[in-house]
């Protein structure tokens, strides 16, 4: 059943990767919720506007949930109505919501099912509003790639390692003297091998700032260019300690152009992503 009638939103960001939440505890309000509907959501101009919409839902309640041992499920999709398995920088802004309603307790561990498995949230200091850690899972390093960007009718290609964090990267550093701006305007998803990434890739490319310091663009299966990416961080920290040789356990800062993320690849390897999680704005639409 989806309803017409004007129903509960907020607006929240992580470092400018920015979403619109849709509290639907119990399934009851969305119903499956429709691609169209969250394009109209992510909508700019004629809408809330959001790199992806944020469903929060009790595990129970949906069918991607079963068999996940948490209370509370992320639906996230991107804001052309995709799904996707997991979104970084969403499930901090979910947990940080879910915190402040009172629906969970910040001072332990909050695990949250995603399309990707559960996931483990810790506020800094037990705090409500507390800076948020994620233990984002182990990552998987697959075949080295290609990826390309085509402006002025000149395509540029260069390696990627593909990466996945439970959703899809393809991670592209620089060669020596490129900035980041020189990549151009990323309108347009970059070519990819479409055997190697069948569902469509996350795109990021990575320059080095100084010793476990790096800077990054992305572009987001589903969204286009966005101001951040989580997952993309973890698997651009990934690659680049790989290729540095880092030793397990050194932090890693990522710059995006909405913020830094600290990142740490763990000697148990798992990875730990830290940022802010933003709520701005709240209130009722019937889009
Ligand atoms: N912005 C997200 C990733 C969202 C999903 C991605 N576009 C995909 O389709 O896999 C993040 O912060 O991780």
């Amino acid at each position: 059943m989806t309803t017409a009638a004007p129903y509960p939103f907020l607006k929240g960001h992580g470092t400018e990767n920015d979403f619109v939440l849709l509290p639907d505890v119990d399934g009851t309000v969305h119903g499956a919720l429709a691609a169209d509907r969250v394009r109209a959501l992510c909508d700019r101009r004629a809408g809330i506007g959001g790199d992806g919409v944020l469903r929060v839902i009790r595990t129970a309640a949906i069918e991607d949930g079963r068999g996940q041992d948490a209370e509370w499920f992320m639906d996230y999709r991107n804001s052309d109505g995709s799904l996707s398995e997991m979104c970084g920088n969403g499930i901090r802004v979910f947990g940080r919501y879910l915190a402040r309603e009172g629906l969970v307790d910040p001072s332990g561990p909050l695990p949250i099912a995603t399309r990707a498995g559960v996931k483990t949230l810790t506020f800094a200091d037990g705090a409500v509003d507390g800076e948020i850690t994620v233990d984002m899972g182990t990552p998987k390093v697959l075949e080295e790639t290609e990826v390309a960007v085509v402006g002025d009718g000149v395509e540029r290609s260069w390696p990627a390692v593909h990466v996945d964090m439970g959703n899809p990267h393809a991670v592209a550093f620089l060669r020596e003297g490129e900035e980041l701006a020189d990549v151009g305007p990323l309108l347009d998803p970059p070519v990819h091998d479409e055997d190697v990434y069948p569902d469509g890739v996350n795109v990021e490319f990575v320059v080095r700032r100084s010793r476990a310091h790096v800077a990054m663009r992305v572009h987001e299966r589903g969204s286009g260019e966005t101001r951040s990416c989580g997952t993309g961080a973890c698997a651009v920290m990934v690659a680049a300690a790989l290729a540095d040789g880092a030793d397990r356990g050194t932090p890693y800062l990522i710059d995006l152009p909405g913020g830094t993320l600290t990142i740490t690849w763990t000697a148990d390897d798992r990875v730990l992503m830290s940022g802010p999680a933003v709520l701005v704005a709240e209130g009722t639409t019937s889009l």
